[in-house]
């Protein structure tokens, strides 16, 4: 996915070059002799970079910044020589010998273009151009939520309908009933309200299926109204600094990036951290985020310091006044107890510079894993003090049921949903509508 996001940036910038065109009608020899000559230019991040930050008690874990900043010398030297290496100058590109630009003439005036034995993967016809699809409406954010629970709520009230043919409630069904809650991962607790409620209001007289899903969606609404609260932004502290924690591949990077369009959208100045100093993707990743929502950026080398990374960034957020820092975080690094030190180091940190810092520590979470949800609940929330939540991928093959499960257990906030990869689709999370979805209920 995150390719397809990098596809959506640089699309723009992929326009076929008239190389391309010249290469098809060479011969083999050629086109290897030009295409020796124009080979693309490898992408060398142009992040701006800090010297890797350290703070004085924390000299025994990192490189010292001098060493660094000649790492650095050295590392952008070597770049430029290896782009001057790969990336011939412009006037390189004339010492093409002249005979193959005349032999391009006399190869289309001697052998028909049809007969040119080209290699596999060439060809000469003319490329015809698929007719562009007409844009497809995009589906509303309730419809994609819909659609991405569609399977937990099909599986529900289909056993749902099937346990409750016009029996009886009885307490075979309302355990039965119990078991299937279980498994669609509402949790014990959840489940129990429901059969509850259930009982209370029919045992012993008839029930149908429409009942049941009644009752199940006004528990879950019981249930997930306390946690549906919006993100409360201390402004008179600025910035206000959220650090973003979670398992890789959970969409913390990308949650920010809608975050940050979101609050810079409303005239608040944010500025973006890469403390996720693992991954490079990762830094470019939330680079190409600042550019698109007019964020500031501060970003360092891999591996750094990334405590040192957020110290800096909380100056910087200070100094420039920014609203809001917030700080993107590893997935993942060698071993788990390496992520969990790096993250308490951070807190700890941001914690020097302000007591109330972080202010808000935000874990995203992967809806198509659903139990893994909530041990990860338990592992963040310990070391980095997880005080909200965003379930991400709910437009995808969700298993929400997860978050129910972890409101009642957790009772931590849910502040945003993801939808879908693009900047708007991070909705606030609203109980009603999330029980009407997993219940299949409609509005
Ligand atoms: N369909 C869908 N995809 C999402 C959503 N949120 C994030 N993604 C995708 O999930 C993938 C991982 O997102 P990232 O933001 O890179 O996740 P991360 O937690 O930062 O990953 P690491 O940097 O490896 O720790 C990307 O391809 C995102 O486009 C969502 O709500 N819906």
């Amino acid at each position: 996915m995150a390719i397809g996001f990098f596809k959506k940036v640089f699309t723009f910038s992929s326009e076929k070059s008239t190389d391309a065109i010249v290469v098809e009608e060479l011969t083999a020899e050629e086109r290897e002799a030009v295409a020796a000559a124009s080979l693309p230019k490898p992408r060398t991040p142009d992040l701006p970079v800090v010297a890797d930050p350290v703070l004085p008690e924390e000299m025994d874990t990192a490189g010292g910044p001098a060493s660094d900043d000649a790492k650095v010398r050295d590392d952008e030297k070597a770049s430029d020589e290896v782009e001057q290496a790969v990336e011939p100058d412009s006037n390189e590109l004339d010492l093409v010998p002249l005979s193959l630009l005349e032999a391009e003439e006399t190869a289309s005036a001697e052998v028909p273009a049809a007969e040119i034995a080209l290699p596999k993967g060439f060809s000469t016809s003319k490329i015809v151009e698929p007719e562009p699809e007409a844009p497809q409406e995009k589906l509303s954010w309730f419809q994609r939520l819909k659609a991405g629970l569609f399977r937990t709520s099909s599986q529900l009230t289909g056993q749902i309908a099937a346990l409750f043919t016009k029996r009886k409630l009885d307490d075979d069904t309302l355990e039965e009933l119990e078991d299937l809650l279980i498994q669609a991962d509402l949790g014990v607790e959840t489940a129990m309200r429901v059969t509850g409620a259930l009982s209370s209001e029919r045992y012993g007289k008839d029930v149908t299926g429409e009942d049941v899903t009644r009752i199940m969606a006004s528990e879950i609404v019981k249930v997930l109204t306390p946690v549906a609260k919006p993100l409360a932004l201390d402004l008179n502290h600025k910035p206000h600094v959220i650090l973003v924690v979670g398992v890789n591949g959970t969409g913390k990077t990308t949650t920010i990036g809608k975050l940050a369009a979101k609050l810079s959208g409303s005239g608040l100045k944010v500025m973006l951290a890469a403390g996720d100093t693992f991954r490079a993707a990762a830094i470019e990743q939330l680079k190409i985020w600042a550019d698109r929502t007019g964020s500031g950026f501060i970003g360092t080398k891999l591996g750094a310091d990334a405590a040192g990374l957020a110290y800096d960034a909380f100056e910087k957020a200070k100094a420039e006044k920014s609203d809001v820092l917030i700080i993107d975080t590893a997935g993942r690094l060698q071993n788990k107890t390496e992520l969990m030190a790096e993250l308490e180091k951070i807190v700890r940190v941001l914690g020097k510079l302000d007591p109330d810092a972080p202010h808000t520590v935000l874990q995203t979470l992967d809806a198509t894993t659903g139990q893994n949800a909530m041990n990860q609940v338990e592992i963040f929330r310990n070391v980095a003090g997880v005080n909200g939540l965003v379930m991400t991928k709910l437009d995808g093959t969700a298993r929400g049921g997860i978050l129910v499960a972890i409101a009642a257990k957790h009772k931590l906030p849910v502040y945003f949903i993801g939808v879908g990869e693009g900047v708007d689709d991070l909705e606030p999370f609203e109980a009603d509508d999330f029980a009407r979805a997993i219940a299949g209920v409609n509005p």
